[in-house]
């Protein structure tokens, strides 16, 4: 299976972890798209009634919505019942790094408003350590070449994301991103803390002690892992 078929797969059998009558938060990436794909379809067959999604990005919502999933703000529901996500990379204890599609500041507010988290990655995701993939940090415009240059003073290596056309790319919020090339990251935790202290930075991409369930896109089959914490 290509690269693209492990992710429709694992897109696919996470639908089968929605239930009726439940708040669903919908992720964001080229994973997630599966996901939602066939939560329309279930949804539109009749198989899943009466559920309300929470987006974690416009593109999310406007897939949803032209599905004709009913859409809520994060302020408009009491909870939510479980968020379904992709991830950039899944360390050993199910900690992981996000934001790849720069999406992770409103990702992790819908995760960590929700009372499960369902992961949906390709092989390709699953590591010893986190760290080969860049960690990625929203950082406010204000100010932020003064938080560039502290990381770059705590050797964290960034660099600001830029789009085709070499202008920075810009997240929901109008921020930058600055992406971490660390290396293997044998601390996540301290990482964790440290950035959480930081001023100008709105939201890192480390995911700590966050999902529950994580499915895993192999050759021979999506494999479920429940209940990681
Ligand atoms: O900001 C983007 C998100 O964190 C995505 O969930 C993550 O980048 C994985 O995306 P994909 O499924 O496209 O690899």
């Amino acid at each position: 299976m290509n690269q693209n078929e492990l992710k429709k797969a694992v897109g696919v059998k996470s639908v089968d972890f929605i239930e009726s009558n439940t708040v669903v938060g919908l992720g964001t990436g080229s994973t997630v798209y599966y996901m939602i794909e066939e939560l329309g379809k279930r949804y539109q067959e009749g198989k899943i009634k009466n559920i309300v999604g929470v987006a974690t990005s416009s593109r999310s919502r406007k897939q949803a919505e032209e599905l004709g999933i009913p859409m809520k703000d994060l302020n408009d529901v009491d909870h939510i019942d479980l968020t379904i996500d992709g991830a950039d990379q899944i360390d050993k204890n199910f900690q992981g790094i996000k934001g790849g599609g720069a999406a992770h500041l409103l990702e992790k507010m819908v995760a960590t408003n929700s009372h499960k988290n369902i992961w949906i990655v390709d092989q390709s995701k699953m590591a010893d350590k986190l760290g080969s993939f860049p960690l990625p940090l929203e950082v406010i415009p204000f100010g932020c070449e003064k938080t560039f240059e502290d990381l770059k003073a705590e050797e964290l290596h960034p660099k600001f994301r830029l789009d085709d056309n070499g202008s920075r790319v810009l997240t929901h919020n109008k921020n930058y991103v600055i992406d971490l090339s660390i290396g293997t990251i044998n601390h996540p935790h301290l990482l964790a803390d440290w950035l959480d202290h930081q001023v100008g930075i709105v939201a890192h991409g480390l995911f700590l002690d966050l999902v529950n369930t994580v499915i895993v896109g192999y050759d021979d089959g999506p494999k479920v892992i429940k209940d990681v914490r």
